[in-house]
């Protein structure tokens, strides 16, 4: 898993150059000119180290310095400035900045730090794997778990489907992290959005000379998943000549760069997504069969949200509870009314509709609890059409599911299943009776 980089300069040739460099060195690198983008990149990207200008229009550096490690205190940053005082310098330490340096840059140092900072990094990640909760109360999606769990292990292809925004890059990667090769690289490639030549290269390598414009020789992506794991998501858009090279893969554990003679071993395990149905495609002739049956040893199959009632109301907890963290929010939850509507809503996005959508209310509500106000204008005009008996309706039968399930999984020991809700033994009396549950 390669280190990432942010540089923040107004000046873009500073930000361009500092780039080359370190891309050079293998570093992925990105840039902006403008400090204000800062906390929404963060929030949306991993990055390990941010390079930061001191003096900028809009805001200084030192000011978001201060705004970043309130956020997030474990993000290294290292400050650079063409104006240095011993003000700054002691405000930058103070904020918790690693260090400092003057314009113009002394590379050798610079790149000897970030070389260590990323050894250490390194050593970090390897001792304790990134977790990345699943979060449901749906059965059909805690059997996908226990799939995941019994799948993980092994160096089976697994084929993953679901419309898009369901989960799968996040199973993939989760099939990834209990693996015995979680140390090991993750890499993943969008098979829709490179024409055909580009992906082969992009995932056997090139040799020089291959194409024109193939300068250096380079490593596709299955050299890179050497020993761990490759995520082809999108794979029912792939050409079938590309098809036939992956079901080599798969089949001989070989493959060659474009251009390249010598045949490459790789040990990576394979796992495919897609939001298309495989099986059409393969009646249209868009899709091989033997390669479908070869992807899908495993198949795991994330329904959409709209399947998955039940997760809606623990999905936007975990989305609020992490959005508190990110924009330094104490929010509670949402309103009831919102409530309704959250569980009406089709989400043709699904999970990552839903979590925008919490994103967005979090960022616009000063109160401790999400209302209609705080959605986005889309949402306010679903909200306007219907009408009320719709709405306790609907919160009616959402309740009287959840605590059926909770008495499911607490094999009807009352106590346990208050405890699951989340609220005390006399109200869940108080429910049961009210939706003629038997005690
Ligand atoms: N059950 C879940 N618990 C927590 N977060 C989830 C869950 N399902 C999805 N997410 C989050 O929703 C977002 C969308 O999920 P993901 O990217 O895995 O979907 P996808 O099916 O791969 O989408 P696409 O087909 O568009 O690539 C991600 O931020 C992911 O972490």
């Amino acid at each position: 898993m390669s280190y990432t980089i942010l540089l923040i300069d107004d000046e873009e040739e500073m930000c361009l150059s500092l780039a080359d460099v370190l891309s050079m060195k293998g570093y992925s690198v990105r840039y902006t000119t403008d400090p204000l983008d800062v906390p929404r990149m963060l929030a949306h990207e991993k990055f390990d180290l941010l390079i930061m200008d001191i003096k900028m229009p809009k805001m200084s550096g030192i000011d978001l310095l201060n705004v970043i490690k309130t956020r997030n205190p474990a993000i290294a940053v290292i400050m650079i400035t063409g104006y240095p005082t011993i003000e700054n310098a002691v405000q930058a330490m103070k904020y918790g900045a690693l260090n400092f340096y003057v314009k113009p840059l002394k590379l050798t140092k610079l790149l000897q730090e970030i070389q260590e900072l990323a050894a250490k990094s390194e050593r970090k990640r390897t001792q304790q794997p990134s977790h990345h909760p699943i979060v449901t109360r749906e059965a059909a999606v805690q059997d996908i778990l226990d799939t995941i769990a019994g799948a993980a292990p092994t160096s089976a292809p697994v084929l993953i489907t679901g419309e898009s925004g369901t989960g799968k890059e996040l199973v993939a990667n989760s099939l990834h992290q209990l693996s015995p090769r979680r140390d090991k690289p993750f890499v993943k490639v969008n098979c829709a959005a490179l024409p055909e030549n580009l992906l082969e290269s992009e995932l056997f390598g090139h040799e020089k000379g291959a194409f024109t414009g193939a300068v250096k020789e380079r490593k596709g992506r299955f050299e890179l998943a050497h020993t761990g794991t490759i995520l082809l998501d999108e794979i029912g858009d792939m050409s079938l000549k590309t098809q036939a090279k992956i079901l080599r893969v798969l089949q001989e554990q070989e493959f060659e760069r474009v251009g390249g003679v010598h045949t490459i071993k790789t040990d990576s395990r394979v796992i495919a997504a897609t939001n298309k149905h495989l099986k059409k495609l393969i009646e249209a002739h868009t899709f091989r069969e033997d390669l479908y049956y070869r992807l899908s040893v495993i198949t795991i199959h994330l329904p959409p949200l709209r399947e998955r009632p039940k997760d809606i109301l623990p999905l936007t907890d975990y989305f609020i509870a992490h959005y508190n963290s990110i924009y330094q929010k104490q929010i509670q939850g949402v309103s009831q009314e919102v409530q309704w509507f959250l569980s009406i809503h089709k989400w043709p996005g699904n999970v990552r509709e839903l979590k925008n959508c919490i994103e967005r209310a979090v960022i616009f509500c000063q109160q401790d609890v999400i209302g209609i106000e705080h959605l986005a204008a889309q949402y306010k005009e679903i909200i306007a059409t219907p009408t009320a008996a719709d709405y306790e309706q609907t919160l009616e039968n959402l309740n009287r599911d959840m605590i059926l399930d909770a008495l499911g999984k607490s094999k009807g020991v009352k106590k346990k299943a208050a405890d699951l809700l989340n609220i005390n033994r006399r109200t869940l009396y108080n429910r049961m009776k009210k939706f003629g549950i038997d005690a």
